[in-house]
């Protein structure tokens, strides 16, 4: 049986004046998928990420996101996703439960869904004694792995993590992929971009990004097989020279 898709791109472009950030993108990503989107520095992957998620409009093309189109029904889209990036994720200056509390709303739970959802998730971080705690006491591995947590407690259709793991030590960021297998395998489907190749390795499929351009999209192994490269940072390697 074919597998539901998600998330479907046709022929994407999205010019900033004369400048062409996103040139005619195409793919598709199945649900419970977990989708890795690579680039170097200004390749269009944050300008994409931002068109999926309904927050910018595309110049042409068709993109539907959990079976909206995002030019059309960006409200419905929004409903249906859970956002997180390296940049932004949480209020530094309100406790964790605050935090929680905040965006479970923005993402329209209930007070008592909330209290349910928000109790479990605390005693399986162990952060239940912690959870009066401002947000700006706890190092950036816990405030990712928080921020992540929280961006799912709504159980979204499709979870984007804009370079969720940035800066983060590699013991914690394998925590926190083992988090992202897990949400993959409540069939939260998981748009991912990141510049650790490592990262790369533990997604299903992976596009690469080159000015503006998808150059390849495959699974890490055959993406290896095809560009005959020991890891897949000798792929991007090859790529992007
Ligand atoms: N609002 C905007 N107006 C004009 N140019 C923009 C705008 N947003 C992005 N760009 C340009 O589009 C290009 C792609 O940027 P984008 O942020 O999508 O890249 P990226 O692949 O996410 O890079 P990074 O890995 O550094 O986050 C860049 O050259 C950027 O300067």
């Amino acid at each position: 049986m074919d597998k539901k898709k998600v998330i479907t791109v046709e022929n994407l472009v999205k010019k900033f004046g004369h400048f062409t950030a996103n040139n005619n993108l195409n793919f598709h990503v199945d649900q419970g998928e977990i989708f890795g989107f690579l680039g170097a520095n200004g390749a269009g992957k944050t300008t994409a990420m931002r068109i999926l998620c309904g927050l910018s409009s595309p110049t042409s093309g068709k993109v539907e996101v959990a079976g909206f189109d995002v030019s059309h029904q960006a409200e419905e889209v929004k409903k249906r996703i859970g956002y997180m990036s390296q940049k932004f994720s949480l209020f530094e200056d309100l406790s964790i439960w605050e935090n929680m509390r905040f965006f479970a709303t923005v993402y329209g739970l209930s007070s008592s869904e909330f209290k349910a959802r928000g109790e479990d998730l605390l005693r399986k971080l162990n952060l239940y004694k912690e959870r009066k705690r401002l947000v700006s006491t706890l190092s950036l591995g816990w405030k990712q792995k928080l921020a992540f947590s929280v961006a799912i407690l709504h159980q979204p259709s499709i979870v984007f993590l804009d370079e969720p793991t940035g800066g983060v030590d590699p013991i914690t960021r394998r925590q926190f992929w083992e988090m992202i297998y897990e949400a993959a395998e409540n069939g939260i489907t998981v748009f991912v971009t990141t510049h650790y190749m490592d990262e790369a390795e533990y997604c299903d499929r992976v596009t690469i990004m080159v000015d503006g351009r998808i150059d390849a999209l495959d699974t890490p192994a055959e993406l290896k097989k095809q560009y005959n490269a020991a890891s897949m940072n000798d792929v991007f390697l090859a790529l992007a020279r």
